[in-house]
This record gives C-alpha cells, sequence and structure tokens, in this order.
C-alpha cells in the first residue's frame, strides 16, 4: 500500500527538477473554413512533486484545454509538455482525473467502481482489493463497499470517484472543477479529504476552478489564468500553512490572496 502516514504538515518540498514542466504550450482549435479559434498562447507553468495548483480563470478561458493537453488527451499546438522529465504525447496510466460529476457505472458496486481502472489495466489484485478498501475508509465510506451508486448522495459518489482515482497509484491528478455540483459544505469537507489524500500520497494535483475561495484554501500556488488566448497573468504563492483550517478564510493573509485573484480577474480594482 503506497498510502503513507508520514507526511509534513507544511507544503511539498521543491526538487531541482519540475516534475511537470509544460512549456511555450500553445492551442489553435480548427474550425474549418481557414477560421482558427486560439485557445492558449505561450502558457507555460512549473508543477513540484506533491504540488497543488489551482487553475483560476474566467470561464472559457482554455482551462480545461490546457488540462486535456497536460493529460495527453489533446495534442497542443505548439509548446512541450514534460512529465519527470518525458514528453507526454498520449493519455498516461499514471495520471487520474475528477471531473464534476462522478460517472460511476450504476450497475457496479462502490468497490467494482472503485478496482475498474486497475481491471482495465489487468492489475485487480488482492492488494489492488485492500488499496481501495483503505481509500474507502480514508474517505469515510468503509461498510459501503457492497452499495450502488444510487444509494449513495452526490458528495458520497464524489468521494468514490476520488477513490476510483487514486486507487492505481496515480502520480498526476487532474481534477476539473469536481466539486462544482456539490453544496457549500460538502465542498469543504472535500477540500479537507483532497488535502488530506495529498498529504499522505504526495501526489501532485492540478485543480481546475472558478472559484477564489476554493483556490486558495487548497493550493500551494494559485495560477490566475488570463481571458481567452488563455496565459497565466499570475502565480500567487499560498503562503499560509498545511494542514489548512476553515477559521483561515477568515484571516487578513488569506483574504489578501483573494483580493490578489480577484484584481487579476478584474472583479475589484
Ligand atoms: N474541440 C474544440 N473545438 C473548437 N473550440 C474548442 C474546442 N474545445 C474548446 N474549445 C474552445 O476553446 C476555448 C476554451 O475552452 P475551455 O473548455 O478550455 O475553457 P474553460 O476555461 O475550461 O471554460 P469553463 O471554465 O467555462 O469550463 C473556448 O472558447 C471553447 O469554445
Amino acid at each position: 500500500m503506497a498510502i503513507s502516514k508520514e507526511r509534513a504538515r507544511c507544503g511539498p518540498v521543491s526538487n531541482v527538477e519540475p516534475f511537470g514542466d509544460f512549456k511555450n504550450i500553445e492551442k489553435r482549435f480548427d474550425l474549418g473554413g481557414g477560421e482558427y479559434l486560439t485557445a492558449i498562447e505561450q502558457l507555460s507553468l512549473k508543477l513540484e512533486k506533491g504540488q497543488l495548483i489551482s487553475l483560476l480563470g474566467p470561464s472559457g478561458c482554455g482551462k480545461t484545454t490546457f488540462l486535456r493537453i497536460v493529460a495527453g488527451l489533446e495534442r497542443a499546438s505548439a509548446g512541450e509538455v514534460r512529465i519527470e522529465g518525458r514528453a507526454i504525447s498520449g493519455p498516461h496510466p499514471d495520471f487520474a482525473f475528477v471531473f464534476q460529476q462522478p460517472n460511476l457505472m450504476p450497475w457496479r458496486t462502490v468497490l467494482e467502481n472503485i478496482l475498474f481502472p486497475l481491471e482495465i489495466r489487468r492489475q485487480r489484485t488482492q492488494a489492488g482489493i485492500e488499496r481501495a478498501k483503505e481509500l474507502l475508509d480514508l474517505v469515510g465510506l468503509d461498510g459501503f463497499e457492497s452499495r450502488y451508486p444510487s444509494e449513495l448522495s452526490g458528495g458520497m459518489q464524489q468521494r468514490v470517484a476520488l477513490c476510483r482515482a487514486l486507487v492505481h497509484d496515480a502520480r498526476l491528478l487532474l481534477m476539473d472543477e469536481p466539486f462544482g455540483a456539490l453544496d457549500e459544505l460538502k465542498r469543504m469537507e472535500m477540500h479537507d479529504l483532497l488535502l488530506s489524500i495529498r498529504a499522505r500520497t504526495n501526489v501532485s494535483v492540478l485543480f481546475v476552478t472558478h472559484s477564489i475561495s476554493e483556490a486558495v484554501y487548497l493550493s500551494d500556488v494559485v495560477a490566475v489564468f488570463s481571458r481567452r488566448p488563455a496565459t497565466i497573468s499570475k502565480l500567487i504563492p499560498i503562503d499560509l500553512p498545511y494542514p489548512r483550517q476553515h477559521e483561515m478564510r477568515y484571516e487578513a493573509q488569506f483574504t489578501e490572496h483573494e483580493r490578489e485573484a480577484s484584481r487579476l480577474l478584474g472583479i475589484v480594482r
């Protein structure tokens, strides 16, 4: 089981070599008839091992497109995507996704849903089943292995989706507004859950969100995107200690980070 119970109570240690290195990414969509839409232009970002970076920006600016490029689901028109020094040219087995909707298979039990990524990799082993159960325990769903998705609330389903993403020891977790469909309280619970999983597994995370407070609460760094074509307006390092506490949301440092992000997004001056 790769989930270590030990991790420093602060953010990840920076390595000399970045875990993820995204250089001068450009994406042009061919709309046909000689028309093109430039979604991303000259976007560069480095992601350290174990780091959580939020991608915050206006709707339609290119966040999902960037995430899909990192995932190898979309090809960049120009630029380089490197993970641990290797160029990414297609979907990678060590990456995992969590989307806004949990997308569980309704005919499979909770445990069978979580084990699915192991099945398609032909890695369904006893150790894998143990890991799935340990993850369920971690997200507070022990005892729910044999239930079906329809018997769970939206928040519980999203926790199952998180277990499914982590069951195969993903080293990079790509999250696209994963908690956007949840109510405020459930979302806060999921924030703490994600941070505790990150602390135990040291998984690196790119997290797309529209929410300024979500980005500040979760992140080591908030990457504020410009309007389309997307580039990074600014990287805001969040110098609040981990583990994060909800009380921090009312501290001056937290609100100052929120204000800076709001300024960059043109919401306040
Ligand atoms: N396959 C495609 N073909 C043409 N245009 C596309 C395609 N995919 C995305 N786009 C365009 O690229 C731009 C960026 O889209 P993207 O989904 O990356 O934005 P986003 O920042 O994730 O938006 P949101 O926050 O609303 O989800 C949009 O204008 C979108 O219409």
